[in-house]
């Protein structure tokens, strides 16, 4: 006779909680083994009954949340809904009454993880969201456990899968923007709102959740620059290629002495990189610690069973710590309050295409702007486009971003600059 059950309700049966009702029935006769428990689904929330009544048994499926809080067997809540209401609502009623949570919400954890970290922590729950960055990676586990003994001085990498799937098939297949994004929102990858993943808004979610954690500092979203990829286009991309890169939409995240930086961007990134060769709905995080170095992490950042794979690693180990009477250990590790620092003050190297009037003197203006602002040129490329005007590209080296900026607002001003046509930082 099993003793043991924990029972389970999923909020959320899309794509994410597909994908977790899928792999814990597919596990259901291992779990006694891996938990000394059964899990059971016993409730799941959805707004439209009728979407999933061929999917999920009829005494199984609600859309009333008093039928999950008010049933005391209930021990684990996986919220997988998405958006700030009602999820923010449920959770905290759910840690109230003591029932352990695992969520996939990036946006809800970007802005309300302190908060929340401390009101499981002051109920003896668990709060685990393994899924709410770089989806089926490890990394937050890491982070909080694996290597909490480091000093951690850097976190970046690409950590949207929609857009690095995007950049994946312009670059390799020559496919047009709206293609590619249709393609990856078919497949489960965007946002409800795909403009959070092309604004790089999801981005800049996650890297201040990794921040925060990786600094023991609260970084939230607002903290975080972002810059999405809507104005990439199949020119810059093929001359990336030509300069040796790959454009892709980073996260960085950097503790130095006067601040932390956190800015997601596009960004050029040599071939030679191992994140350019990151490619399609796949993410990778880099880490820099004092003791473990550097370590990089790598898997799929998006998809049904790639994400479903961390909430139900999430939802094993709540099963594991109720099991053995250790919950609510970890709440949360910001014990310190660090300045962020402002774009302007950050350094890097730029990408800058202009249209310009093709006539003698026009590059020594364009020299002569950049030198009275000390910044340094370190490579020019010039593509006659027709017989009055030139593409052309010019490589800096590392500037402050007011100083390149400012000499940006200059040459957009000259009669002879046509158009600035795009700006992409350059990582080295
Ligand atoms: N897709 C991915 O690859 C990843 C997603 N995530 C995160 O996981 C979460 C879920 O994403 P995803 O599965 O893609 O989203 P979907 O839009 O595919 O699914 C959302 C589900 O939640 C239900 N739902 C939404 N609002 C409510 C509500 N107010 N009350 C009851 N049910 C509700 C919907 O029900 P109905 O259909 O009836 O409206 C639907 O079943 C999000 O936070 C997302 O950011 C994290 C990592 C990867
Ligand atoms: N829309 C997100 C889903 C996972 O977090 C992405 O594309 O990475
Ligand atoms: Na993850």
């Amino acid at each position: 006779m099993i003793q043991n059950i924990r029972k389970v309700a999923l909020l959320g049966m899309g794509t994410v909680g597909g994908g977790v009702y899928k792999i814990i029935e597919k596990q259901k006769n291992e779990l006694i083994h891996k938990i000394g428990a059964e899990l059971e689904i016993s409730k799941v929330l959805v707004r439209n009954k009728g979407k999933y009544a061929n999917l999920i048994a009829p005494e199984k499926l609600t859309d009333q949340w008093s039928d999950i809080i008010e049933d005391d067997s209930i021990e684990i809540v996986v919220e997988v809904m998405g958006g700030i209401e009602p999820a923010a609502t449920y959770i905290k009623e759910a840690l109230q009454k003591g029932k352990h949570v695992v969520t996939a919400n990036k946006d809800l954890i970007a802005v309300q993880g302190h908060e929340l970290l401390e009101l499981a922590k002051t109920n003896h729950c668990d709060l685990l969201f393994e899924a709410a960055v770089a989806g089926g990676i490890p990394i937050i586990r890491p982070l909080n456990q694996c290597l909490a003994g480091n000093e951690i001085t850097e976190v970046m990498g690409i950590i949207n899968g929609t857009t690095n799937f995007i950049l994946t098939k312009m670059s390799e297949e020559g496919m047009d923007f709206a293609e590619a994004l249709q393609l990856a929102t078919d497949l489960g990858y965007a946002e409800a709102d795909p403009t959070a993943d092309i604004e790089g808004h999801d981005a800049g979610r996650k890297l201040a959740i990794l921040a925060s954690l990786a600094f023991n500092s609260p970084v939230t979203f607002q903290n975080v620059y972002t810059e999405g990829i809507s104005k990439i286009s199949a020119k810059d991309i093929r001359y990336a290629h030509e300069l040796g890169c790959e454009i892709k939409l980073l996260g960085i995240a950097k503790n130095t002495e006067d601040g932390i930086e956190v800015k997601v961007h596009p960004t050029m990134i040599p071939q030679s990189h191992p994140l350019a060769a990151v490619n399609d709905s796949y993410n990778a995080v880099f880490i820099h610690g004092d003791a473990v170095g550097d370590a990089m992490f790598y898997g799929r950042g998006a998809g049904e069973l790639p994400t479903g794979s961390a909430v139900v690693g999430d939802i094993l180990d709540v099963a594991r710590n109720i099991q053995f009477h250790c919950t609510g250990r970890i709440g949360s590790s910001c014990y310190k309050n660090i300045p962020i620092k402002d774009i302007k003050e950050t350094k890097s190297s730029y990408y800058v295409r202009m249209k310009l009037e093709d006539r003698a003197g026009t590059l020594a203006a364009l020299a002569g702007v950049f030198g009275s602002n000390n910044v340094s040129i370190s490579m020019l490329l010039q593509k006659t486009k027709d017989e009055k005007t030139a593409d052309v590209v010019i490589v800096t080296y590392d500037v402050l971003e007011k100083q390149f900026m400012d000499s940006i607002i200059v040459i957009s001003n000259m009669s002879m600059v046509k158009e600035i046509s795009s700006i992409i930082r350059v990582y080295h």
